[in-house]
């Protein structure tokens, strides 16, 4: 490999540096994050753990150019997404990024293919590979045979392995995913946090996720735990 392939390599997909967000002000001042430093290797799979409340969403969504930091500075590779104007940022999200919220966003009057075509549709993917991405992200999350099916005859699990599926079709460089697993039976749990595993190990994309799983920490790459606002202790520092 060249010294201009593995440092292309090693430039970091996220850094987030020295960013603080403050909530509200006087007496209904909230500060949720303070002195936060993460820089986040492609490929990798990474969970911010801390109790709830800690700040894991709040992180995420500044993460996702969905809020800005009050101070500080994050970086998609080389780009200050805290510097985006609105257009910017909605283009970089449907362009770079994979969403899964904790409330699933579904289209509720489109079955779970039409809801993956939908998030393929606006990632600009094009038509022809729909099908395959289609099967391929549905078969990935076990739901083969509920394709045709619409999210209010789902369980609040299938709901959100459609919101997984949908997230995964457009093979984003970045899937930020909060709380995942939190509908799901650990089977299930570990089942897609493999599926997560294979998809960075294969460097098809990079994510970073929220949890409180304990059972599942050991298979990520990273984790970064959060307490009163600061990364507290890093583990599993494998890079
Ligand atoms: N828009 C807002 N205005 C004021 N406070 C807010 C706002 N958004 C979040 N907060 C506060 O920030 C803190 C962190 O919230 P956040 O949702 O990031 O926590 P979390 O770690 O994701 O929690 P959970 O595990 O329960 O989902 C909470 O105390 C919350 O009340």
């Amino acid at each position: 490999m060249s010294l201009k392939e593995s440092s292309e390599y090693m430039e970091p997909i996220i850094s987030v540096k020295d960013v603080e967000r403050v909530f509200g002000k006087g007496d209904r001042k909230v500060q949720v994050l303070s002195g936060i430093d993460m820089t986040i290797p492609p490929h990798s799979l990474t969970a911010l753990k801390g109790r709830s409340g800690s700040g894991k969403t709040t992180l995420l969504n500044l993460i996702a150019g969905l809020d800005k930091p009050t101070k500080g500075e994050i970086y998609f590779r080389n780009s200050l997404i805290n510097d985006y104007t609105e257009k910017q940022s909605s283009e970089f999200r449907r362009t770079n990024i994979g969403i899964i919220f904790q409330s699933f966003g579904l289209v509720p009057l489109m079955t779970v293919e039409e809801n993956i075509e939908f998030g393929l549709r606006i990632s600009g993917v094009s038509k022809e590979d729909w099908k395959d991405r289609i099967r391929d992200s549905i078969e990935l999350v076990g739901l083969t045979k509920r394709a045709k099916h619409r999210p209010y005859e789902l369980s609040g699990g299938e709901q959100q392995r459609v919101a997984i599926a949908r997230a995964i079709a457009p093979k984003p460089s970045l899937i930020l995913a909060d709380e995942p697993t939190a509908e799901l039976d650990s089977k299930m749990a570990f089942h897609i946090i493999n599926a997560f595993k294979e998809l960075t190990s294969n460097k098809k994309t990079t994510i970073i996720m929220t949890t409180h799983d304990p059972g599942i920490l050991e298979i990520l790459d990273h984790v970064y735990t959060l307490e009163d606002g600061q990364i507290e202790n890093e583990t599993q520092e494998i890079f």
